[in-house]
This record gives C-alpha cells, structure tokens and sequence, in this order.
C-alpha cells in the first residue's frame, strides 16, 4: 500500500535555528503520528512544512491529498457560517458541519462565533475537504469536552476508512498513534 505521507531526510531551520534534521516520516492508510516536544521546538513548522507552506532545508516529502487545521481561520468572518464553509466546496460538508454539532450555528456570522466555536468550524472546513491525509495543529485548543469527543471520533472514523492524521498536541488524543518527539 502506498503511504500518504513520505518524508526523507527532513531538515529545517527558522529564525536561524535548526528545528531537527535527517528526519524521516511515513504514514499509511489508518496511520496517525502524534508529534509533542516543547514549545517551540517545531511541532506546527513540521505539520507547515508537511502542508507545503514551509520548504525543507534539506531532504524531501511526497504526500498524497491534505488538508490543513491550525490557528488560521480561513474563513469570512462577514458571512454566516453555513456559507463560509460552503466557499470551500468540500465534498463532505454536510457531514463534517453534522460531526462538529455546528448545525445551529449555520446563520451565526463567523465574526460571533465563540473561541471553541470558532475552533470546531476550523475543524469542520479541514474534514469537509474529503482529503485523505489530515493535518492538525493543537486541534484541541480552546474544544470543551464535548469537541473533544467530537474530533476523537473524527478521527477515528477519518482512519478507519483508509485516512491518515498527522497531529501536533500538548494533550493526548484517542487511540493508537506513533509518536515522534521534537526538541529533546
Ligand atoms: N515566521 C517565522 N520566522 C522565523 N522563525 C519562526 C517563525 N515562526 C516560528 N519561528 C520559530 O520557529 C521555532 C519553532 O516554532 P513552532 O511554532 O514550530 O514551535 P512549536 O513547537 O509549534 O511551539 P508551540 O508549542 O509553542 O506551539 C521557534 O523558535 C519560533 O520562534
């Protein structure tokens, strides 16, 4: 089976300092890697780099579709919920907005949306996409219990049906997963 994410030899540095080198990852279908370190040490530039918004310094990564939930937003904020996530065009929105529990906050502009509220709709725009490969930068920050419950089931469902999840956390997530630790 193919792997969703391949990455060799992964090296990068920020603001001048190296963030790791001769890195490695993989994830196949059902995967999930966990990566914890300190703060700082360059968990969300990894989960970055993955996405393509950040280049390695050196090595190389062939990944198969992603999407990307992280602090940004990505969505109009003047808009009502329901049709910011639609600009997007996900092929599972439907699902996703039923997942999130978001189905009486589609008229709520974004602007209003509470700080967990705001977090499950990030969430929601990412799962809504249909990519196989996810990827979650402290996808429990500012999630009551219930979100987290939520997403852990997100998840395992997303896995259970072939998807993979790369997630950077301070706080345990449900399930197996490997674990890669930055910064030690
Ligand atoms: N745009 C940038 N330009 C230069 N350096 C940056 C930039 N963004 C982050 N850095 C640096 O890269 C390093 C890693 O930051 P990163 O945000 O990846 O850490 P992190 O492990 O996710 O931290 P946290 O646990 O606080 O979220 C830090 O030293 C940070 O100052």
């Amino acid at each position: 089976m193919r792997p969703l994410l391949k990455g060799d030899g992964l090296a990068l540095v920020r603001g001048g300092r190296l963030l790791f080198e001769g890195l490695d990852l993989e994830l196949r279908p059902g995967e999930a890697l966990h990566v914890i370190g300190p703060n700082g040490s360059g968990k969300s530039s990894l989960i970055r780099l993955v996405a393509g918004l950040l280049r390695p310094d050196a090595g190389k990564i062939e990944r198969a579709n992603a999407s990307l939930a992280d602090e940004g937003l990505a969505l109009d904020r003047e808009l009502p919920l329901g049709q910011a996530l639609a600009f997007w065009k996900g092929p599972r929105l439907g699902e996703a907005i039923t997942a999130f529990e978001l189905g009486d906050l589609v008229h709520v502009p974004v602007r209003l949306l509470s700080t967990g509220q705001a977090k499950r709709a990030r969430l929601a725009r990412a799962v809504a996409r249909g990519a196989p490969l996810w990827l979650l930068d402290e996808p429990m920050n500012g999630l009551d219990r219930k979100g987290v419950g939520e997403l852990d089931r997100a998840i395992i469902a997303h896995r259970a049906s072939g998807g993979a999840v790369l997630a950077a956390s301070h706080l345990p997530l449900a399930g197996e997963w490997h674990s890669l630790e930055l910064g030690g």
